[in-house]
């Protein structure tokens, strides 16, 4: 690691008085380039713990750019991953309210619970099947604390992956019966479909994705517990909302989830 305690904390206070504030920052790179990965996941821990010690509760995990379209997007090649605490969660068809956001997107996810821990390394794609529950749709609002939503990756993964909100809804489905690779996303806004992808695009299998996440936490000594929800990262790349926008979700085989923005 190269930057000291002290350091982290004040990053970690930095970004996430960002979060609650809804104010953008600039790269906390351009100040720190010589950070490592390692200083980037140790900001990330350091907002869950300001988090968990005003009551916060961990609700799930996330893998972030695990999709083309969003590499290209951002201009990145490796998946990120982050979690979700409880006052993310929005309920299905409910509202997000714009003035506690930055410049939010949303993207569309397929959503895993794990119903057997799944530890890292070597977890592949069957070991994921086999400790999957269900997979469900998901509509991730992402909102980068970082001005003009440009970064690179360590700044990204120390914004805890420009993670603000989450909508759970449609059907829950066993993956026995489902290809997950062939499974049509349709993300609409206002009526209009403005992304369209099937799963494939998710690391040419959305459970790759949470093998990868395994695989991470592995690498730190930890592990995904079982009854773990995981958004798996966007199929395609995020659009752009604003107050006034509906949301809606369809994917093939598993329903639809709709939010409204405000
Ligand atoms: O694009 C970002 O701001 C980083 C987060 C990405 C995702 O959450 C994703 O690709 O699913």
């Amino acid at each position: 690691m190269k930057l000291n305690q002290q350091t982290i904390e004040q990053l970690a206070e930095h970004l996430e008085n960002a979060e609650l504030q809804a104010f953008e920052v600039v790269k906390i790179t351009e100040a720190h380039p010589d950070m490592d990965w390692d200083d980037a996941y140790a900001i990330q821990a350091e907002i869950l713990r300001r988090k968990l010690a005003r009551g916060n509760r961990v609700v799930g995990l996330k893998a972030g750019l695990t999709s083309r379209g969003k590499m290209k997007q951002m201009g990145v090649d490796t998946p990120v991953f982050g979690w979700l605490v409880d006052y993310f969660s929005v309920p299905d068809g409910g509202e997000i309210k714009t003035s506690e956001l930055i410049h939010p997107k949303v993207e569309p996810e397929i959503v895993f619970v794990t119903k057997r821990a799944l530890k890292g390394p070597g977890c592949h794609i069957g070991a994921v099947l086999a400790a999957t529950d269900f997979v469900m749709p998901g509509i991730e609002i992402i909102d980068s604390r970082y001005k003009d939503f440009k970064f690179d990756l360590k700044s990204v993964i120390a914004d805890n992956c420009s993670s603000t909100r989450f909508v759970l809804g449609g059907q829950a489905a066993p993956v026995a019966g489902l290809d997950l690779r062939t499974l049509g996303v349709v993300l609409e806004k206002n009526g209009e479909p403005v992304a369209v992808g099937a799963g494939a695009a998710v690391l040419g299998h959305p459970a790759a994705a949470i093998a990868a996440l395994a695989n991470h936490l592995g690498a730190r000594g930890e592990e995904i517990p079982a009854g773990t929800m995981i958004l798996s990262g966007g199929v395609t790349e995020a659009v752009s909302v604003q107050a006034g926008d509906s949301v809606n979700l369809r994917i093939q085989s598993l329903g639809s989830v709709s939010t409204r923005f405000i």
